[in-house]
């Protein structure tokens, strides 16, 4: 099947008030088919909200290339962007940061609607309540009289309100209590499969990404470290930070671990060589002089790494 989303050494830098450049997202390449879920993880910082806003041309790439349905968009002007934006919308983990208090669920959905003149408004207003799971009398009330998770399903409403083919969630659930978190993720897996929508769900959180995700993109200091099918890699990571973040997630039938070792380095001078290396604990010479390349391991595994913790064959850990 044909890439929906196609982007390719996607860079965004910005200069600082004191001159100094950082590198936010640092030259990443990935795909994303119609219909399927990607997760973007890592620590914060690590560039996530920044390639989530550059997929959607929210934000300017400085350099690099994007492509959406066949149609290269990356230098697109703001008037051909505005015919695409039904297409490709954008979920905030703030239910609050895109309604306007003053105006109630029914108008904050059918404003999209109107502006793109498109037509049966009110019957439309409450198919997209009922394929949230809002009632329709939900339609008169203001974002305040809602709880978190309702006004999040409000936002998914608006956010699919004109058809698009994908949307962009940054952190949607980790606002919200677990059990509210995990009503929502159903509530986004019914719809991709009702409505074949592509998502990329930008999450710090593994356990949320486990039941989100087909596929899962592992982020450190801007770049991709890893890539693959979400339970293969959750289950065995090839990139040692895969590994070391899934060591961090606390479980009842161990000691709580031992935090990832080091700071984060600064994105405005990251290490030569694997930016990982000051804090990989299998790091040899080699990793602080020569950077690793995303590449492709025979089970359709991209790794970052040059002692990847799984063998090519994918037949479970190397020495
Ligand atoms: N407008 C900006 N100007 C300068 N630096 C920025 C800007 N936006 C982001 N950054 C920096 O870019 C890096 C990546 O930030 P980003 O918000 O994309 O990371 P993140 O992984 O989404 O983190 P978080 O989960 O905390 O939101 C950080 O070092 C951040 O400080």
């Amino acid at each position: 099947m044909s890439a929906l989303l196609e982007a390719k050494d996607l860079e965004r830098r910005y200069r600082l008030r004191d001159g100094r450049e950082l590198q936010a997202v640092a030259g990443v390449s990935l795909t994303i088919a119609p219909g399927e879920a990607l997760a973007l993880v890592g620590e914060s910082g690590c560039g996530k909200s920044t390639l989530g806003r550059l997929l959607l041309r929210l934000d300017d790439p400085t350099s690099g290339t994007l492509r959406f349905d066949g149609e290269e968009i990356t230098t697109l002007s703001e008037r051909r962007l505005r015919a695409l934006r039904p297409r490709m919308q954008m979920v905030f983990q703030d239910s609050y940061a895109s309604l306007n208090p003053r105006r109630t669920a029914g108008d904050a959905l059918a404003e999209p609607l109107r502006i793109h003149r498109r037509p049966g408004v009110a019957a439309r207003v409450r198919e997209l309540l009922g394929l949230v799971g809002l009632p329709e009398a939900a339609a008169a009330k203001f974002p305040h009289e809602f709880s978190g998770g309702q006004r999040q399903r409000l936002n998914i409403a608006r956010a699919i309100a004109l058809g698009p083919a994908l949307i962009v969630a940054d952190e949607p659930v980790s606002a919200l209590d677990v059990s509210v978190q995990a009503q929502i993720i159903n509530l986004f897996r019914d719809l991709q499969a009702r409505l074949g929508l592509a998502c990329v769900f930008i999450s710090h959180d593994l356990a949320v990404v486990r039941q989100m995700a087909d596929r899962i993109a592992v982020m450190y200091l801007g770049a991709i470290v890893e890539e693959g099918e979400g339970m293969a890699v959750l289950a065995a990571p090839a990139h040692p930070y895969t590994r070391a973040l899934l060591d961090a997630v606390p479980r009842a039938d161990r000691p709580l671990p031992p935090p990832l070792s080091g700071e984060v380095p600064s994105p405005i001078s990251p290490p030569s060589g694997c930016r990982f290396h000051p804090r990989c604990p299998i790091a040899r010479d080699r990793c602080g002089i020569e950077t690793p390349a995303l590449r492709m391991t025979g089970t359709g595994r991209a790794v970052a790494c040059h002692f990847p913790l799984v063998s090519e064959a994918g037949s479970g850990f190397s020495s």
